[in-house]
C-alpha cells in the first residue's frame, strides 16, 4: 500500500476523495498531506479532515509516494513547471482533470514520469464514488494495483484504454450532476403537488438509489425493470409516454455526448 499520499490542491473532488479514503480506513488521515492557496481552506481542512496541509507544492511533491494533481485543468500547467523537478521517479503522479492526457503530462514534465490518468466523481465523499483510470507504461502492475486499492477504498474503480478517456466525465465523472438536475426536476414536480421539499427529496433520492441498485443488483437490462413498473393501462405507461414525447432520452444522449465533445476539444482532439 502506498505510504505517503499528498493533494496538490484541495477543492470539491480533493477532498471528496481524502474523506472517502479516511473513513474507509484504509488510509490513515496522518499519511494524507495537501496543499491549498488560502489560509481559509488551510484551517477548515485541517480541523475537518486531521490531514496535514500547507501551501508548499514543491515540498509536498518531494515528500508523496503517491502525489494527486486536484487543481482546475488550466492550473495544471503552472503546477507542473513548479513541481517537475521535485518528483522523485519512483512517485505515481494521478491526474484527475478532464482533457489532460499522458502526452501532454510527459511532454509538461520534460522526462519519463509514472502518471495515472484518472477520472473521479464526488460520491467518492460518501464511499459511493465511480472513478476511472488509465496509467502511462511507466507505472507497474503493482503500483497500478496499490492505486487502485486506494480509489476502490472510496467507490468502485475501473481501468480503461486511454481512447476511452474523454468520453467518462459524461458517463461517470460529471453525471452525477445530471442525476442532480433529474432528481431536483422530479422533486420540484412532487413540490408543486403539494409534498413538503425536504420530504420531496428524501422520496426521490430514495427511489433513484434503489433503481440503480436494482440494475446493479439485479443484473437485469434497465428495460425490463421499467416494463416491470409499467401496469398495462395504468399511471406509469401515462408518464412513460409523455416523456418519449418530449425527447427524455435524445436530452441525455444530447448532453452526454457535448461533454464528451468538449472533453475532447479539451484533449486537443477536435
Ligand atoms: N468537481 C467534480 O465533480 C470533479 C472534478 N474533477 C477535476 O478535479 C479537479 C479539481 O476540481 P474541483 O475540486 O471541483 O475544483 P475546486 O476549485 O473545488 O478545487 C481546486 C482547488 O485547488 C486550489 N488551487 C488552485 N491553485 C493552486 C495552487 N497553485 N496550489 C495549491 N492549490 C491550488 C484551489 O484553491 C481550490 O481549492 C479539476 O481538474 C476537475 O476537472 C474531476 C472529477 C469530478
Ligand atoms: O466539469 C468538469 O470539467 C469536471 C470534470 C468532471 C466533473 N467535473
Amino acid at each position: 500500500m502506498t505510504k505517503r499520499i499528498g493533494f496538490i490542491g484541495c477543492g470539491q473532488m480533493g477532498q471528496a476523495m481524502i474523506q472517502g479514503m479516511i473513513d474507509a480506513g484504509v488510509v490513515k488521515a496522518e499519511d494524507i498531506a495537501a496543499t491549498a492557496l488560502s489560509d481559509e481552506t488551510i484551517d477548515f481542512v485541517t480541523d475537518e479532515y486531521g490531514i496535514q496541509i500547507a501551501n508548499d507544492n514543491k515540498r509536498l511533491a518531494r515528500e508523496s509516494d503517491l502525489l494527486f494533481l486536484a487543481v482546475k485543468p488550466y492550473v495544471y500547467q503552472g503546477i507542473i513547471l513548479e513541481i517537475r523537478d521535485e518528483v522523485p521517479e519512483e512517485t505515481v503522479v494521478v491526474t484527475i482533470a478532464a482533457g489532460i492526457t499522458l502526452d501532454a503530462m510527459k511532454e509538461a514534465f520534460g522526462r519519463n514520469v509514472k502518471v495515472i490518468r484518472s477520472m473521479p466523481n464526488t460520491p467518492s465523499l460518501v464511499g459511493a464514488g465511480m472513478s476511472v483510470l488509465c496509467p502511462n507504461d511507466f507505472v507497474t502492475e503493482e503500483e497500478l494495483a496499490d492505486v487502485m486499492e486506494v480509489f476502490e477504498s472510496f467507490g468502485q474503480a475501473e481501468i480503461v484504454e486511454e481512447k476511452l478517456m474523454d468520453a467518462v466525465p459524461a458517463v461517470s465523472g460529471s453525471s452525477p450532476a445530471f442525476v442532480y438536475m433529474f432528481i431536483e426536476a422530479m422533486a420540484d414536480a412532487a413540490v408543486q403537488q403539494g409534498f413538503p421539499r425536504d420530504k420531496a427529496y428524501k422520496m426521490v433520492a430514495q427511489a433513484v438509489e434503489g433503481s440503480a441498485k436494482m440494475v446493479r443488483e439485479t443484473g437485469r437490462h434497465p428495460g425490463e425493470l421499467k416494463d416491470a413498473v409499467c401496469t398495462p393501462g395504468g399511471v406509469t405507461i401515462a408518464g412513460v409516454n409523455k416523456l418519449e414525447e418530449v425527447g427524455l432520452r435524445s436530452a441525455i444522449i444530447q448532453g452526454m455526448n457535448a461533454c464528451t465533445d468538449k472533453s475532447k476539444e479539451l484533449s486537443g482532439k477536435k
